[in-house]
């Protein structure tokens, strides 16, 4: 298993280009099976997840032509209609093929995702609002079975804001018959992509970047050609990284219209930021400043973010608090975190950080995604060595991070 060797203490100084943002690409790319025309893809990130996915979709019999970061994708000779354990097991976004599939071909079979390491991660309101539609769902062997001779349009008001699951129900209502009015729906920029790409290919959406998404089914769409958006997380996580190092950075390919609070808590942190129309100029000097956020839905602050900061509040000049709300078990990096020196506590679901004047290298483990990314921060800012071990989570969302970051001037290699 792989593992990064990270020497603490070096500032950042030069330019990192951001990928195409993951959560976007990976409904994207599943938008493809509502299609038998070409889907041409541009900024897809080289990432375990969209390997994972293609594999998925491509077992369908959706035909991928994959040149690094673009994709062209042809659903004229999809045959079979099942996401099987094996993949989605190592996905959850694996259960975006069920809207799609369900719709276009009445009927699809996807296995069960599951929790994974950060919460229980329940797809009830995905199966809630198919069935609204009038799809028959039945749950057996850890499979869900779908079926609707034609999908019909409802209105559907979920019970909590989900991002995958308006994905899922957005395909779906392209192809049903009749208006679909999607409440309470995700405002994430990911999910304002996945269907300005649904508007290119002929879906008829109003309300787009709304929590009020109306749809009008057509009976069939079309191809079209798209680029991902850049991936606000991952640009994110790296503002972060120079937070914590001190330095001077610059990341192009960023669209800086589509980030949330998380900017405006960098500049609390003592970022100086330039803004351009897709570049961020970041500078850091001297020690950050403690910030406090609770994790909330788009624009608020998000919490594929929190991890990173909590590492940058290890180290600033006073206390802070962090409440997640989003996930149940979000703060397993908190135990590792504390391994290099931290002194964080936590109560239920928010985070007690004291901030400390320095951290220590030391051996750790990552646990999930964003865990990764931020013990990655909190050892580029430790003193001495860090082993991070099982950075494949790492890999699942971040293109070769090590190499950006050492073009940069970090110390981190990998340890195959
Ligand atoms: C591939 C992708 O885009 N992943 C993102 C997506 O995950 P994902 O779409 O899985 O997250 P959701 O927005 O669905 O989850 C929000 C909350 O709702 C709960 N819930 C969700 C659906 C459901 O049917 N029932 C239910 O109870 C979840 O357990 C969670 O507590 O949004 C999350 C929240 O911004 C991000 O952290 C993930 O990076
Ligand atoms: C939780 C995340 O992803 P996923 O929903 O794919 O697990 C993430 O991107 O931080």
């Amino acid at each position: 298993m792989d593992k990064l060797q990270i020497v603490g203490g070096k500032r950042l100084n030069g330019d990192i280009a951001v990928s195409g943002a993951k959560n976007a690409a990976l409904p994207i790319l599943c938008a493809g099976l509502l299609t038998a025309g070409d889907v041409a893809l541009s900024n897809v990130p080289r990432l375990h997840d969209v390997k994972t996915i293609l594999k998925l979709l491509e077992q369908t019999g959706l035909k991928v032509t994959r040149d690094d970061e673009n994709v062209t994708l042809n659903g004229a000779g999809i045959t079979r209609l099942e996401a099987p354990y094996e993949l989605v097991k190592t996905m959850r976004a694996s259960i975006l093929v069920l809207g799609p599939l369900l719709a276009r071909f009445g009927e699809a079979k996807v296995s069960l995702p599951g929790g994974c390491a950060i919460g229980s991660r329940p797809v009830d309101q995905h199966i809630k609002g198919l069935r609204q539609m009038g799809a028959e769902i039945t749950i057996e062997g850890g499979y869900i079975y779908a079926k609707a001779k034609k999908l019909k349009g409802a209105r559907i008001l979920t019970d909590m804001i989900t991002v995958t699951g308006t994905e899922n129900l957005l395909m779906a209502a392209t192809l049903a018959e009749g208006e679909t009015v999607l409440e309470n729906a995700a405002r994430e920029p990911e999910v304002t992509d996945l269907a300005n790409l649904l508007v290119a290919m002929g879906a008829r959406i109003d309300g787009i970047g709304t929590e009020r998404l109306v749809i009008q089914g057509v009976a069939e769409l079309h191809g079209a050609r798209h680029a991902v958006i850049s991936d606000r997380i991952e640009a994110a996580t790296f503002l972060c990284a120079v937070a914590a190092t001190g330095g001077d950075i610059v990341l192009t390919n960023t669209r800086t219209d589509i980030f949330d609070v998380a900017l405006d808590k960098l500049r609390e942190v003592g970022l100086q930021m330039e803004i351009g129309s897709n570049t961020i100029r970041a500078r850091m000097d001297g020690r950050a400043q403690p910030v406090s956020f609770r994790t909330t839905e788009y624009p608020g602050f998000p919490t594929d973010m929190q991890a990173q900061f909590m590492a940058v509040n290890t180290i600033a000049a006073g206390p802070s608090r962090v409440t997640e709300t989003i996930f149940e078990n979000r703060f397993m990096h908190v135990q590792e975190m504390n391994r290099l020196g931290a002194q964080i506590s936590t109560e239920g679901n928010t985070a007690f950080i004291k901030g400390v004047p320095r951290l220590a290298g030391a051996q750790v483990m990552a646990t999930d995604l964003r865990a990764s990314a931020s013990l990655v921060i909190a050892a580029m800012a430790a003193e001495g060595t860090t082993l991070i071990d099982r950075i494949y989570h790492l890999d699942r969302g971040y293109d070769r991070m090590e190499v950006k970051l050492s073009q940069v001037g970090a110390e981190i290699v990998r340890i195959k």
